[in-house]
């Protein structure tokens, strides 16, 4: 938000907010951070303004975040070269073991650091924390051709969700709290899955009937094949996007868990850009379209 300028033009700003604060008072609003979104210092400051901003008008802000950038980065320090799959991170033992140590222990308690020190009470939390994210196994199928079977790929311990467990969220919203999230997620057999951010997001949002799921990325939003904007998409465009290929490696799975969402009742999914400092607050507080909504 302009910080500068006039007592006049602050005060139109914040007489322009109103409206859209009293329709988002006591609702939740999923945020999915992710790791390209997370890279530069002043947008991360604004980003945690954002969020605390939210909780003080009366918004549950519930944060799931990523860091495929920064699990890449380590892995390749060790010597481990990452390999995707439709968006999804081939995931080894050893490499779970990076995965769990950079999401759940850098950049989960960075992201909960942050939003402390501009004012909130952010608690963070793992899948595996109170249950919160179960999963299971995620197979990958690729067509091979007509009257033959699909090729079934396993990409080792990726996860997608099977159920989410609200009460722990509950009980963190009761106590004035924002839950930050790490996309891992607990197996039946206790066993840790990694599963892709956008996934958790679009479950959490599900799973609480949240009024929106606000994805942050690194792109101005969803692009057409000639790489320009589509600023609104419904459900049926987005399957057509999927199918057409023009939705790629890491849209892939953000069209997917907006979709699924949107079918579980949520209202609106939007994709933004979080390069834009405080993008959050322009698209929740003002008129201006920012990114791409989808919208059933
Ligand atoms: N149709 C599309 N429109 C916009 N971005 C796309 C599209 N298809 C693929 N992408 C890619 O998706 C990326 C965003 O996903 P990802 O890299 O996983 O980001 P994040 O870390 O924010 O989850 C963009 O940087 C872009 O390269
Ligand atoms: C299975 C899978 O791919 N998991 C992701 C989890 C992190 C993530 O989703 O991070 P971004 O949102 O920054 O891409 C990964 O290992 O990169």
């Amino acid at each position: 938000m302009k910080g500068q300028g006039s007592a006049k033009e602050r005060a139109a700003i914040l007489i322009e907010a109103l409206p859209y604060i009293r329709a988002f008072f006591g609702k939740t609003i999923v945020i999915k951070y992710g790791g390209h979104a997370m890279v530069d210092p002043a947008l991360k400051e604004a980003f945690a303004q954002d969020v605390v901003l939210m909780k003080y008008v009366g918004i549950n802000p519930i944060i799931v975040h990523g860091g495929g950038p920064q699990i890449s980065r380590v892995m390749e320090r060790m010597g481990i070269r990452p390999v995707f799959v439709e968006g999804q991170r081939v995931t080894d033992e050893e490499t779970m073991s990076v995965v769990e140590m950079v999401l759940v222990g850098t950049v989960n308690k960075d992201i909960v650091g942050l939003i402390n020190r501009h004012g909130g009470r952010a608690v963070g939390l793992s899948g595996r924390d109170g249950d919160l994210i179960q999963a299971e196994k995620m197979k990958i199928y690729r067509y091979s051709g007509q009257d033959r079977p699909p090729e079934i790929i396993d990409i080792g311990r990726v996860g997608k969700v099977s159920r989410v467990n609200p009460q722990v969220l509950q009980s963190l919203e009761e106590g004035g709290f924002i839950p930050v999230i790490a996309p891992v997620g607990v197996g039946p057999e206790g066993v840790a899955y990694n599963i892709n951010a956008d996934l958790v997001a679009g479950a959490v949002a599900g799973e609480l009937l949240a009024e929106k799921v606000i994805y942050l990325t690194d792109v101005a939003g969803v692009c057409d094949e000639t790489g320009r904007l589509i600023p609104s998409l419904s459900l049926q465009e987005v399957e057509d996007l999927l199918q057409a290929g023009v939705a790629k490696g890491g849209m892939i799975p953000k069209l997917k868990s907006a979709r699924k969402a949107l079918t579980r009742g949520v209202k609106k999914a939007h994709i933004i850009d979080g390069r834009v400092p405080h993008a959050l607050i322009l698209e929740i507080f003002t008129d201006q379209g920012v990114g791409t909504e989808i919208i059933p």
